[in-house]
């Protein structure tokens, strides 16, 4: 027997994730005695400042990862999507699962869809990603900030205070909500976050035991594309809360890429696809052929407008 200690946020949805990679492992490794660890991050306990300004979505994850390293737990669960390009030394990702539908979606207070929305509808996003690619489709929307989870953000809209909001299905569907998608959003309008619908189990380069038990429960598809999209997002060092996204199909054999890079206001958007069989270099590739059409002017000017 080992005593193996799971750590997550506590929000409802980190919770219902936790609980269920906790299912996976320990169907897959009968000889361990797993218990959970609640820890309560920044990003949870500041609520009324837009996430950029606070330090982006890395936040949620620095203080799980302190603890991992701390030796206070010995595997996280996190929302692939949370994770920022890079890892403190130490640290691995030690399974990814079967990723469930990466899109995102709209849920609006009529029922209407994207394209039957009013002119000058309020749509309620903090991702820049979000904003960009919806302003691109309807310029003749406004996007205003929300925070909170998942409910609170539903909550709002149900108020008053949007006509909709934007959400991944997969946190939806996590919670057991899918009936409040209004509409799936195709990726040729929504490129999703890179990791989007996937779950990233984490622990130490040196848990041999940890690393073995959580291998029986990746999922190598998903895994190589999720390599791809964040060796892509790696080429735009910090690009976890600029507007940046990106979405790998992979086989065993092969992986097809698309990626996206957009200015906040929407009114420039670049796209890109590339097929490979290696995910690095796939993503290597699409970053390159981004910032040959111009992803890094677009990228360094925001970050000046961002830091002012
Ligand atoms: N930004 C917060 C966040 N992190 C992960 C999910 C759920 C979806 C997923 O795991 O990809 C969400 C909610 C959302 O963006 O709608």
């Amino acid at each position: 027997m080992r005593t193996v200690v799971v750590g997550t946020r506590k929000s409802t949805l980190a919770l219902t994730q936790t609980r269920w990679v906790m299912d996976r492992l320990r169907e897959a490794n009968p000889r361990w005695e797993l218990r959970q660890e609640k820890i309560v991050t920044k990003g949870d306990r500041i609520l009324d400042v837009t996430l950029s300004k606070i330090g982006g979505k890395g936040l949620f994850v620095k203080e799980i990862e302190q603890a991992l390293l701390d030796g206070r737990i010995d595997i996280a669960v996190h929302s692939m999507k949370d994770m920022p390009g890079e890892m403190p030394d130490g640290l691995v990702i030690g399974a990814v699962t079967e990723r469930e539908d990466p899109r995102d979606c709209l849920i609006t207070r009529s029922g209407q869809s994207l394209e039957k929305l009013p002119s000058g509808a309020r749509i309620g996003t903090s991702s820049l990603r979000r904003q960009a690619q919806i302003l691109a489709y309807r310029p003749d929307v406004t996007v205003e900030p929300v925070r909170g989870n998942l409910d609170t953000r539903l909550r709002k809209m149900e108020e008053g205070q949007f006509d909709a909001v934007l959400l991944a299905v997969a946190g939806l569907s996590r919670m057991g909500w899918q009936d409040r998608v209004t509409q799936a959003l195709s990726t040729d309008i929504m490129v999703p976050a890179v990791g989007q619908g996937a779950l990233a189990v984490q622990c130490r380069a040196d848990d041999v035991e940890v690393l073995e038990g959580l291998k029986r429960i990746n999922d190598s598809k998903t895994e190589r594309a999720v390599r791809a999209e964040r060796a892509f997002l790696r080429a735009f060092e910090g690009g976890c809360h600029l507007p940046v996204g990106a979405y790998a199909e992979a086989t065993d054999g092969s992986i097809r890429l698309i990626g996206m890079v957009a200015h906040p206001d929407g009114r420039k958007v670049l796209r890109g696809t590339v097929e490979g069989s290696e995910p690095e270099q796939v993503g290597r590739t699409l970053a390159q052929q981004l910032l040959e059409k111009g992803a890094g002017a677009l990228l360094s000017a925001l970050r000046k407008e961002m830091s002012r």
